[in-house]
């Protein structure tokens, strides 16, 4: 774990990132589809089984802890999974509701069908998105961000964009609003410069600070200490001026739980790391779509399906979603309204690359800037472990993430 991982995870305040709303896929939501489940012996049985303990015990009441819709897992039946799979085998199309959660859940690993390579769905047009507000963050590394909170006409999310370095300013923050004054516009961040005690304008910085350079030479200088400089693989000269972005999906586990399922925390850092060494500067856009756009409790699902031997992609056809659910309009939004035009995307996902220019290539991918584990490089700090060696090989191989698998295949 590194040095933010570690401070981040101990701040309480990370948690206001989880949705305010349930996500898709409720209990509520999947009652309707799940049978009661019946005590059987110590473990759950389903209306159907032939097992003679089963059927001894199976008007035995649950326990007041479970929960209506557990589903039951009967290690010794395949008829289980023959229900969820279909005459056929097959896994009914991914296009089926995030909500809905098959009636069962099957004990091994089952031989699903690799996920399809679909891109994700372009949207014919782009979202509208509103930045309402924007306040400086000084962070535990030493290096100033500016947090910009994001609103937008297709959810009731927060979306966020973490900008590294004064240059890169919202449109929609600057806009004026009506009726409002000075005071206002500095409360909602829209102020240039710094603020502090007793100023009065938003637009002009006269602070005996604003003609200082900002201090992200020596914030830099701290955030390198905490990995060694990964290699950035930009062409000489070509695409400098271009500002780093990754688009970053939501993973509580990953960034909050200290989970090492993923590398998701780790990319986070990783990416604030080389942001704040770049001189044209970064943004992380942040998007609210967990667990691959499923939700945590659909993920957290998944974890289970991993455990009983299936991998990632596996687990969320067997919950009947697609192998990804995310899309991308939202960050292509933000990043317009960021008034970015050529990016250098940090990503091994080319799924992100394909969407995030947009219908109408609002944004241009001048360059992919791949992010290879740490441990993968022999670096300090990279989340190491079977489950994220199998998640990483997962998305290699079923995913066409462009990475190269080590050469000792872990
Ligand atoms: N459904 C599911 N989602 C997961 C699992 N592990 C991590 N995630 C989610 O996967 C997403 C990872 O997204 P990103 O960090 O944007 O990365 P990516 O799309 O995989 O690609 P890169 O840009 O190359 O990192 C987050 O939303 C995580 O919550 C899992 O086992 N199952």
């Amino acid at each position: 774990m590194t040095d933010t991982q570690a401070t981040r995870s101990f701040d309480t305040s990370s948690s206001g990132l989880v949705s305010e709303s349930p996500e898709k896929g409720s209990s509520d939501s999947m009652s309707i589809h799940s049978p009661k489940p019946r005590v059987a012996g110590n473990g759950y049985h389903f209306p159907g089984s032939n097992s003679s303990i089963d059927q001894s015990m199976n008007s035995i009441t649950p326990p007041a802890h479970a929960s209506p819709t557990l589903l039951a897992v009967n290690p010794m039946s395949r008829s289980d999974s023959t229900t969820l799979l279909g005459a056929e085998g097959q896994v009914p199309p991914s296009i089926l509701s995030p909500a809905f959660t098959p009636p069962t859940t099957p004990s091994t690993p089952l031989i699903v069908p690799v996920a399809s390579k679909n891109p994700p769905k372009l949207m014919e047009e782009l979202p509208r998105v509103n930045c309402i507000v924007r306040a400086r963050i000084p962070t535990t590394t030493g290096t100033e961000i500016f947090l910009h909170l994001y609103q937008n006409n297709i959810d009731n999310k927060e979306h966020l964009a973490i900008v590294f370095g004064n240059k890169i300013r919202s449109k929609s923050l600057d806009a004026p609003r009506e009726g409002e004054t000075e005071l206002d516009r500095m409360i909602r961040g829209a102020y240039t410069g710094r603020l502090f005690p007793g100023r009065t304008s938003s637009r002009i910085d006269d602070s005996p600070m604003s003609s200082r350079v900002p201090s992200r030479a020596a914030s830099s200088t701290s955030l390198s200490k905490m990995a060694p400089t990964a290699q950035l693989t930009t062409p000489e000269g070509s695409t400098r001026t271009a500002p780093l972005v990754r688009i970053h999906s939501e993973c509580y586990t990953g960034e909050i739980a200290w989970s090492a399922r993923c590398d998701c925390g780790e990319q986070l850092d990783e990416a604030a790391r080389l942001m704040s060494l770049d001189p044209a500067g970064g943004v992380v856009v942040y998007l609210r779509q967990e667990g691959r756009g499923i939700g945590l409790g659909e993920k957290l699902k998944a974890y289970n399906l991993q455990d009983l031997g299936n991998d990632t992609v596996q687990a969320n056809l067997i919950l009947r979603h697609p192998a990804d659910a995310r899309s991308y309009g939202l960050a292509t939004a933000i990043l317009m309204d960021l008034e970015l035009v050529n990016i250098r995307l940090l990503t091994n996902n080319p799924d992100k690359i394909a969407a995030v220019e947009g219908p109408g290539k609002g944004v241009k991918v001048v360059e992919r800037v791949p992010m290879i584990p740490l441990a993968w490089q022999n670096l300090k700090g990279g989340v190491t472990g079977k489950e994220v060696g199998d998640y990483l090989r997962t998305k290699i191989t079923q995913m066409g993430h462009l990475l190269d698998l080590p050469a000792d295949g872990n």
